[in-house]
């Protein structure tokens, strides 16, 4: 099939790669021009691992192009719309712009009969203002909500949990749209991955209602560790135990510093806005809760570090190891690592930051941070280090490895990946969240 990606950053240059793997023929379109030469060329303008090798087998075998102008969509038989829909700027509500801009271009390309796919995370509703935005143009709708996560989205999108798709029920054309999806995902289903077909807004809210779900088991096991340092508990310990019932299950119970990211952030509280708007206040308070107690994390984290400084971390030089939002990815967005170090510069520490990937992204974002390529030019010198991002060097970290660097051996470990006794075996001081020690409540204010 031919088929147009429109978007191409983190969802949607995966999505046109995995297409084409697939053995499509696929075009990519982006208003990024800077983005656009870089994927053309084979190159992955962000890191995610295997990207890079989809698009050169994808231009190799000719499959696969990417270009700025919505001219190229003309042949193609499917449209999948991957713009962001981020925050807006001055509420809680989800953006729509970009996904306006691209669809009305769409439409004004798109050939009759084609099929116009939505990928993008959309609040309930949003599938009637895209037909409204198509205005005349001869084509019909889906919506096809995407679950990969960043890190591990290719294989993510080759061997996806599920397929939703959302038609028109009512719609005479709706057969003819499923059998495009299917002729699109065909080698998927044959390998048995589960399809479920169900009406737009069904579709529209079965994606804010999963990222709401994992948001709501992270905040959860957070406000589980809150309790524990009340209590005298360890929650590493609570959420292996938790886990062994196959009814709670292992994932999404790692309590530390909490969530960031493009998604789950801005989309618990889209979701948020939607369930007011829909006067469903249960779900408008609930999110509000996972919301906060997720940010707080970032406040508790703050506190130890200053409590472990001896109150204030004023003049203090402090490593922050972990600039993305989770490991194996470049994305800062919302990251909560970067927020930490931002919170505790603004209270006057000297904060020193390394990350394997996202250094680029961060620098010329925060010149008010310091940044440093590798983790020993972060810790040379430090009176504290936070390990705050879990990539597996900092997960595999010793305590030889940087106790000749610090100025003190004293670790926060927001993530809690580390064995405390090893560590303090070796003469340092670890702090974990939810490991039995209380968060002083007059350092909580930072
Ligand atoms: N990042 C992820 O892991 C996932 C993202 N999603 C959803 O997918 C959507 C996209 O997310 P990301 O890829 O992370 O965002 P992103 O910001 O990385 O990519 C969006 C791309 O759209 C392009 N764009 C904006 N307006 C355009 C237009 N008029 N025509 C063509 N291109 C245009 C931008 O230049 C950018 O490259 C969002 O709704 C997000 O919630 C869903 C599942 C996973
Ligand atoms: O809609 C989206 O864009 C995507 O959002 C998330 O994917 P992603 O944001 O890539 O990252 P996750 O792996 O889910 O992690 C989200 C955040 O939770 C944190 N996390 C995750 C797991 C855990 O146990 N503890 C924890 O704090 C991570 O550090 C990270 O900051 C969802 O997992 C995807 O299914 C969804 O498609």
């Amino acid at each position: 099939m031919r088929i147009s990606v429109i978007g191409c950053g983190y969802l949607g240059a995966v999505h046109a790669a995995t297409l084409a793997s697939m053995g499509h023929v696929v075009v990519g379109i982006d208003t990024d021009s800077h983005k656009v030469s870089q994927l053309a060329r084979g190159f992955a303008p962000f890191f995610e691992p295997g990207l890079e090798e989809l698009l050169a087998e994808g231009g190799a075998t000719g499959r696969l192009d990417f270009a700025t102008s919505m001219d190229l969509v003309r042949d193609c038989d499917v449209h999948f719309l991957c713009v962001g829909t981020p925050q807006s700027k001055t509420s809680e509500l989800a953006d729509l712009t970009y996904l306006e801009a691209a669809t009305r271009s769409l439409a004004e390309h798109a050939k009759a009969g084609s099929v116009v796919v939505g990928k993008s995370t959309v609040p309930v509703g949003t599938v009637r203002r895209v037909r409204a935005w198509l205005g005349e143009a001869e084509v019909e709708l889906a919506w096809n909500p995407e679950f990969l996560r960043q890190g591990t989205a290719v294989k993510d999108s080759l061997v996806p949990d599920r397929l939703v798709y959302g038609v028109d029920d009512g719609d005479a054309a709706a057969p003819a749209v499923l059998r495009a999806l299917d002729e699109v995902y065909a080698p998927l289903l044959h390998a048995g991955v589960p399809r479920l077909v169900c009406n737009f807004a069904t579709a529209e809210l079965i994606k804010s209602a999963a990222n709401a779900y994992l948001a709501t088991k992270l905040s959860y096991i957070n406000a589980m560790s809150e309790l524990c340092d009340a209590a005298g508990a360890d929650v590493t310990q609570l959420a292996a135990a938790m886990g062994l019932d196959p009814r709670i299950g292992q994932r999404y119970l790692a309590a530390g510093l909490g969530f960031g990211g493009g998604c789950l952030p801005k989309d618990i509280r889209s979701f948020r806005a939607q369930a007011r708007e829909l006067g469903v206040d249960s779900v408008d308070g609930w999110m509000g809760l996972v919301d906060s107690i997720n940010v707080g994390q970032r406040t508790r984290v703050a506190a130890v570090a200053a409590e472990l400084c001896g109150g204030s971390v004023v003049g203090r030089r402090l490593a922050v190891l972990g600039a993305a939002f989770k490991p194996d990815t470049d994305d800062i967005r919302d990251s909560p690592a970067l927020d930490v170090a931002l919170r505790l510069a603004e209270a006057g520490a000297h904060v020193v930051v390394t990350d394997p990937k996202a250094i680029n992204n961060a620098c010329m974002r925060y010149p008010q941070l310091q940044f440093e390529a590798t983790l020993a030019a972060a810790c040379e010198g430090a009176e504290l280090v936070l390990l705050l991002t879990e990539w597996a060097e900092y997960r595999e970290l010793s305590p030889d490895d940087i106790a000749e660097l610090v100025a003190q051996p004293v670790m926060v470990d927001a993530r809690n990946v580390l064995d405390r006794e090893v560590w303090r075996e070796a003469g340092w001081t670890v702090r974990g969240l939810g490991t039995g020690l209380q968060v002083p409540e007059a350092a909580a204010s930072l």
